[in-house]
């Protein structure tokens, strides 16, 4: 498919999608005896921050970059926050949940794309979390594409 087929964030159905995604999912995290505490201070508006991130990683708009402080402002929010292994583990384990529930595409390359990413990311979150992690090279955000799987390639 290449360079002129649909980005992930279209693909998984836009804006609205990737809203409804973060919103159903802090619903969850709230109410999750691993998760809560890390969240009891969550500001309102950051399911709508985490939509437009994870939007923009997977090839929308760069709102959260232009409007919130992109990348450096993601490294700071997870900094001194010590996540653990299995609260890593249950972030992703409720996202691709939530998934599921709000109806996000269910076909292999999406899907596919979509758990690369969360590893990707929840992992980089936890190094970022640690005391005393030294802060790496990047300045933006990590794009991500489809990977090895496009639509119509598998
Ligand atoms: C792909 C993985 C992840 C993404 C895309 C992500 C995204 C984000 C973003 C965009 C923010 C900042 C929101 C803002 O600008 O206001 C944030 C904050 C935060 N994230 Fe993550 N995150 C990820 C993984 C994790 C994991 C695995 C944990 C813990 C289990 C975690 C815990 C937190 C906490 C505690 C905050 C600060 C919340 C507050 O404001 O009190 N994140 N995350």
């Amino acid at each position: 498919m290449g360079d002129t087929g649909p980005t992930v964030y279209e693909w998984a159905g836009g804006a609205e999608a990737w809203h409804r995604l973060t919103e159903v999912f802090y619903q969850k995290v709230v109410k999750d005896e691993l998760l809560a505490p890390l969240f009891a201070h969550m500001e309102p508006d950051h399911p709508e921050h985490v939509a437009l991130m994870l939007g923009e990683v997977f090839g929308g708009p760069a709102d959260y970059t232009e409007r919130f402080g992109g990348y450096p402002r993601l490294v700071a929010r997870h900094r001194g926050r010590d996540i653990q292994p299995e609260q890593r583990a249950r972030w992703v384990e409720l996202m691709l949940e939530t998934a599921d529930e709000v109806g996000l595409p269910d076909d292999a390359p999406f899907r596919s794309a979509f758990v690369a990413y969360l590893e990707f990311g929840s992992r980089r979150a936890m190094a970022n979390s640690k005391p005393g992690a030294t802060p790496g090279r990047r300045e933006t955000l990590k794009l991500w594409g489809w990977g090895e799987a496009a639509p119509g390639e598998e």
